[in-house]
């Protein structure tokens, strides 16, 4: 059976959504926890808070917000999660001690994630106890919780490096004293997919299962495919992937793959974009632009063919829509540009080009390109204006700038010529930029209702004194534009580019921009 674009709706030779296969996939988000543990992560209460309110409004089922016994900030963090009353079943991380449960509980959490060794190596080296003894433990453990009216998973540790006998032992007592569900944990991301067939279909067919993976071998979303394969029906992970060492399983690529694959859901994934950014800002973990799913280029077209056929049908080059993901599709232009893709952006900026036209605007595109330069909308219209021997009549004009930072709050003052007549602000920010960036946006007047987008530095040469580049986006409206600014002052560059912008913005308008 196909999905009609040639997807083979097996897995595995068995197939989710048939028979005895989970065709309801639940998740359990640990970027509280395990995301947290990213080397230089620490999520204060107010961002643990905003980020579960958001996981939560996608859809996750089980929100872990951290481990309690941590210590006494995490114990207030996790207890402002459970104070906002989600949806969502909240929970902490437990050691194999009773004291840990004991601290999660005070938390008013709704169930533990309650971990105990099951490798030889963490039995033995770790812990020091016994096979025997952990398993007694575990079973104590469990009923413990259970009187306590928690929901108790049991996640055996390291379980992908256990023998499997022992494996199904631990996690069948633990099921046996009254676990609601048991977890294949890949702790170290060392399992082949076909090592994890084996072990989670032994678990699952001692009780429901989830799985656990992380992305040591580049292979945590192929497991979890395997896990769910296998009769698994919970997974974890967290947005981004982000977590120990090489990170866990990137929720957002699961929820893509079991929708784009097997027509299964699991969570809102219009609002999986939103969750990536809040999470790569609070955890200052940037997001790779080829990322899955959330990376800035995942539906971006630059090629001349890819974008000639995304023109003509925008399926051609995507697996899917981007709005799916609550994302847009972008043509970028550089070295690989064509024809169909210049013409394109510059008819979106009003531009009507002859053929002979074109083809010089193409070469000089790519001229710029074949210096590894991106080219902004700005060196576009620069482009053309030139190639069509057309003056550029600017409306909006930095006439001067001054920034000052120090010991006291940093200000900045700003004289612009808008439509021929001058116009000073001054105000203060953050930083320098933020302070000229809020002077220029008064004079600008905010009637001009324009955005800043995105906004990029990049040091072109190294040391002290290297010359920065800014990128910044704006839109107003349904219009866009890029532009990029080069200076050795970084102030100065973000605001030339935000004026630049704003005056490409605004050209061929009637409309005066209003003073305010
Ligand atoms: C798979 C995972 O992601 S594991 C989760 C990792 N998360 C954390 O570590 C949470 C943050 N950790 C902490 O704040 C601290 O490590 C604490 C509070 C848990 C413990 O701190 P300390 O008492 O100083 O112990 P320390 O960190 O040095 O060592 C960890 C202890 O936990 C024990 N331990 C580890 N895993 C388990 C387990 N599954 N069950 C029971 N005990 C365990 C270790 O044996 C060790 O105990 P020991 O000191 O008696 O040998």
């Amino acid at each position: 059976m196909t999905d009609g674009a040639g997807n083979s709706a097996g897995l595995f030779g068995s197939g989710l959504g048939s028979s005895g296969r989970p065709e309801d996939v639940q998740l359990l988000d640990t970027t509280l926890r395990d995301g947290e543990q990213a080397p230089g992560v620490s999520l204060t209460p107010e961002e643990k808070a905003r980020i579960a309110r958001a996981l939560d409004d996608a859809g996750v089922d089980v929100i872990e917000a951290g481990s309690a016994v941590t210590g006494p900030g995490e114990r207030e963090t996790i207890s402002r999660v459970t104070d906002l009353d989600l949806d969502a079943t909240v929970t902490s991380f437990a050691r194999g001690v009773e004291n840990d449960i004991d601290l999660a509980m005070d938390c008013g959490v709704d169930g533990i994630n309650l971990v105990v060794p099951a490798s030889d190596k963490h039995i033995e080296d770790k812990i020091g106890t016994t096979h025997a003894e952990n398993v007694a433990q575990t079973v104590e453990l469990v009923e413990y919780a259970r009187d306590h009216g928690l929901w108790v998973e049991v996640i055996g540790e390291d379980g992908s490096r256990a023998d499997l006998d022992y494996l199904e032992e631990l996690l069948g007592a633990a099921l046996e004293a009254g676990a609601d569900r048991v977890c294949y944990a890949d702790t170290v991301g060392h399992a082949t997919p076909d090592r994890t067939i084996e072990a989670v279909s032994r678990l699952a067919a001692l009780g429901p299962t989830s799985t656990h993976t992380h992305d040591d071998l580049g292979l945590a979303v192929t497991n979890v495919m395997a896990s769910l394969a296998a009769g698994a029906d919970l997974v974890h992970g967290t947005i981004n992937g982000v977590g120990e060492r090489a990170g866990n399983v990137a929720l957002e690529e699961v929820a893509i793959a079991l929708d784009h694959g097997y027509g299964i859901e699991t969570m809102d994934l219009t609002k999986v974009y939103d969750l990536a950014q809040l999470i790569a800002s609070k955890t200052g973990i940037p997001l790779a632009p080829n990322k899955a799913v959330v990376g800035e280029n995942a539906f971006t077209h630059e090629s001349g063919i890819h974008t000639d056929g995304t023109l003509k049908d925008e399926s051609m080059y995507e697996p899917y829509p981007p709005e799916k993901v609550g994302r847009e599709r972008r043509l970028a232009l550089g070295k690989h540009a064509g024809r169909a893709g210049v013409e394109a952006t510059l008819n979106e900026h009003g531009i009507d080009v002859e053929e002979d036209e074109l083809r010089e605007i193409v070469a000089r595109v790519k001229e710029i390109g074949e210096r590894g330069k991106r080219v902004t909308d700005a060196d576009l219209l620069t482009i053309a204006e030139d190639v069509q021997g057309r003056e550029r009549e600017r409306r909006v004009e930095l006439l001067d700038l001054t920034a000052v930072s120090g010991s006291d709050v940093p200000t900045a003052s700003i004289r612009l010529d808008v439509d021929g007549e001058v116009r000073e602000e001054a105000a203060t920010g953050t930083g320098p930029v933020d302070a000229a960036m809020q002077a220029a946006e008064a004079a600008l007047s905010h009637t001009a209702d324009a955005q800043l987008e995105s906004y990029h530095v990049d040091a072109i040469t190294g040391g002290h004194d290297a010359v920065v580049t800014v990128e910044v986006e704006m839109s107003r409206g349904d219009d866009h534009v890029t532009v990029t600014a080069s200076e050795a002052d970084i102030t100065r560059a973000s605001i030339e580019a935000m004026v630049d912008a704003m005056d490409r913005l605004v050209a061929g308008e009637d409309t005066v921009i209003a003073d305010d």
